[in-house]
């Protein structure tokens, strides 16, 4: 975006890019051995997290999961102890044409192209399954972000690939939508994120120091 687009925005679009400037910038800073203990911490937690939920569910969970890319929180280690725990995973190929995610199982041998910005994403071979199973089934959603807030506000990379996404459940009973799950650094819990009637919110986030669960209205 250049700076005569930008003034045309109405001014949360330019919150929104301005703190995805400062996030990314602040995220890169972290420096290597911090990401590691932050993601082994954080990915601890959330496996804690993962096995209270398979033990209220009496069986594996299924997953919707991502590939960590760049400075990203690696969550690696949290989809191999998912995947040993018996859940089903999934996880996301881009489609630019239509601006949308389909998703194809992962296991140790899923095999890999390399998507936008280098992404690992599951080879073209591998048949991806149909959206409605997906939706059916799906227990866990872990989200991708650059910031977070207490409130559930997220903010994304800025193509909407998630928001599009999450939004197939939006005529869902609350029983069958999955539950939303942000694992981050701590650098990326800010006080406030600019957030539109589009952005789908979190419902719990996963810090190397904390479990936030979110309080929503109504509950
Ligand atoms: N690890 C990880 N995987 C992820 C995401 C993520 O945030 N993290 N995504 C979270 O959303 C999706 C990919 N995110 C994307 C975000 C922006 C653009 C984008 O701006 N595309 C431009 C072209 C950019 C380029 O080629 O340089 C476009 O579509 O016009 C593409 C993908 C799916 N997989
Ligand atoms: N449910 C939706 N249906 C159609 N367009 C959407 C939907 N959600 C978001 N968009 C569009 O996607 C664009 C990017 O949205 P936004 O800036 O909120 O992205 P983001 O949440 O940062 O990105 P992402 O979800 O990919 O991580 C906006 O132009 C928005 O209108």
């Amino acid at each position: 975006m250049n700076e005569d687009q930008l003034t045309h925005q109405p001014s949360v679009k330019l919150a929104k890019h301005e703190l995805r400037t400062a996030l990314k910038r602040k995220r890169n800073h972290i420096d290597a051995d911090q990401r590691k203990q932050d993601a082994k911490q954080a990915c601890r937690r959330a496996a804690q997290l993962l096995e209270e939920l398979r033990h209220e569910q009496g069986r594996p969970l299924t997953v919707c999961a991502y590939m960590p890319f760049g400075p990203e929180l690696d969550i690696i280690p949290l989809m191999e102890a998912c995947l040993s725990s018996g859940d089903q995973l999934y996880i996301p190929r881009t489609l630019q044409d239509t601006h949308t995610l389909e998703w194809v199982g992962w296991n140790m041998s899923t095999p890999f192209k390399s998507g936008v910005f280098g992404i690992r994403e599951p080879a073209d071979e591998a048949e991806a399954v149909p959206i409605h199973h997906i939706m059916n089934n799906t227990n866990i959603v872990l989200v991708p972000g650059l910031g977070f807030d207490r409130t559930g506000g997220r903010l994304g990379m800025g193509a909407g690939y998630y928001d599009r996404f999450l939004s197939l459940w939006e005529s869902a009973k609350p029983i069958d939508k999955p539950r939303l799950l942000s694992i981050i650094y701590n650098e990326q819990l800010v006080v406030r994120v600019p957030v539109e009637p589009h952005d789908a919110m979190i419902d719990i986030l996963v810090t190397p120091s904390q479990v936030i669960p979110i309080k929503k209205a109504g509950f």
